[in-house]
């Protein structure tokens, strides 16, 4: 049956999201992704992650009008059975899918797997009402949500308070377009691809028909792919030319190409030898060169202290909700918690990495304050001398509107208005500039 592969591969993901907590990136990755997804052209591969972008960016909204149509709770245990309905309720509510194919779709999956055959009446039943009930339901139940686990509604609310925490959540129910840094002359640039200039030069594209890699430019590495604002991070590392800048969390290599096209020496280190293999493979299409090494930061004894570093550190990725909306249903407070104490430690690290007067550009792309606000205060108060070299809002075009009163930039998704949603937001970003200070 046409369009089953698809559906039933989406059940499978979903799964594995759910259950294992397996992040959706590696699942649907289109060269080492899930065997069943590898299975698929790429037209199924797109619908697939379609169904699990929706099922996962409304799962609190599709629970609910769910739930209305069943007598009683799915037991704990029917998770096959939930997944088929979710997905299912993820065509029939949010994507351009005919109901009827939804619905029939979801009842022969149902009927194929031992574990939900017995409940394909209820399939239909459920389903048919959810066709029914979506034209006078589903707004109030969109407003009756953030479409967020509680655990993550709470802790942004406690950081941004319920306004602005509201305002990021609503952001993560979108898409995000596709932002694009170009080597020289982001005017050109955005008239050939379609898309518009913004305030801090990355090229946007409200989204992308067919691959990227098909688009004028990509050949001859005109630009890459990099999120507004995690473009931010390189260019506040002041004037780097001729420098030598090492860049100690690379992979796989955005920074690394702003910090060479700004002009310095740079050394690339990532602890990840296949995520290194994407940073040279980058690299090498943009035609920049860089000395890249596969060591794991803590381990890296390099001869010479450098001028500057840049620590892009891994973090909880709660920054990039709307590209990765697995995120808040894979992470949890204790991942957030052990992330920040690794963060704490390459920081450490990172700080013996500089000479008298060098500088450690901290980043990452957490919403959290504990990866990012308290992390630096802490390190702060305990690190003889270190000093935080505080961001000055005229510095780099368009950052004014992120820059905190401790001269540290904080971006998100609520941010960045351009006149409509889908031109509108960033990735969630924190930066700090820290400073070892000279010896008197
Ligand atoms: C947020 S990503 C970096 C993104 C990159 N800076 C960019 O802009 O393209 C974090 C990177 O840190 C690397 N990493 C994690 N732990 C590390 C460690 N102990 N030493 C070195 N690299 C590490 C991961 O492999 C991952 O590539």
């Amino acid at each position: 049956m046409a369009g089953l592969a698809a559906r039933k591969t989406a059940v499978r993901l979903l799964g594995a999201v759910i259950e294992a907590s397996t992040s959706l990136d590696g699942l649907t990755d289109n060269e080492h992704g899930h065997p069943q997804y590898m299975a698929l052209d790429m037209r199924d591969r797109a619908l697939v992650r379609a169904m699990l972008g929706a099922a996962l960016r409304h799962r609190v909204t599709i629970s609910a009008l769910l739930s209305k149509r069943l007598d009683k709770p799915l037991p704990a245990n029917a998770t096959a059975l939930a997944h088929i309905l979710h997905i299912a309720a993820a065509q029939i509510l949010f994507l351009d899918v005919p109901d009827s194919a939804a619905v029939d779709l979801a009842v022969t999956h149902a009927k194929s797997d031992p574990r939900t055959q017995r409940f394909a009446g209820l399939v239909n039943a459920v389903l048919r009402a959810l066709c029914r009930a979506k034209a006078t339901e589903l707004e109030t139940a969109l407003a009756g949500t953030h479409d967020a686990p509680e655990w993550f509604a709470n802790r942004l609310a406690a950081a941004y308070g319920a306004d602005e925490a509201g305002a990021i959540l609503r952001a993560h129910r979108l898409e995000a377009p596709i932002d694009i840094t170009v080597k020289s002359d982001p005017d050109l640039w955005a008239q050939r691809l379609g898309g518009i200039v913004l305030p801090t030069g990355s090229v946007r594209l409200e989204k992308l028909d067919g691959a990227i890699t098909g688009l004028p430019g990509f050949d001859e590495g005109a630009w890459w792919v990099q999120d507004a604002a995690a473009a931010l991070p390189a260019r506040l590392m002041g004037d780097i030319s001729g420098k030598k800048v090492a860049d100690l969390c690379a992979a796989p290599g955005g920074k690394t190409a702003q910090l060479i096209l700004a002009g310095a020496d740079v050394t690339a280190v990532d602890a990840s030898a296949s995520r290194l293999k994407r940073l040279s493979r980058n690299l090498d299409r943009l035609g920049l060169k860089a000395t890249v090494i596969h060591s794991d930061l803590m381990q890296l004894d390099p001869p010479d202290l450098f001028d500057a570093v840049l620590l892009d550190a891994p973090c909880s990725s709660t920054g990039t909700v709307r590209r990765h909306p697995d995120v808040p249903w894979t992470k949890t407070p204790d991942d957030i918690a052990r992330l920040a104490a690794l963060q704490r430690r390459l920081l450490d690290k990172a700080f013996t990495l500089i000479r008298d007067g060098g500088i450690v550009l901290f980043s990452n792309c957490s919403l959290d304050p504990s990866e990012g606000e308290e992390l630096i205060a802490a390190f702060l108060g305990d690190t003889p001398g270190a000093e935080q070299d505080p961001i000055q809002p005229q510095e780099v075009p368009g950052i004014a509107p992120f820059v905190t009163p401790q001269g540290a930039l904080r971006t998100t998704p609520a941010g960045l208005d351009m006149g409509s949603p889908s031109l509108s937001g960033l990735d969630g970003f924190y930066a700090a500039r820290l400073r070892k200070r000279a010896a008197s």
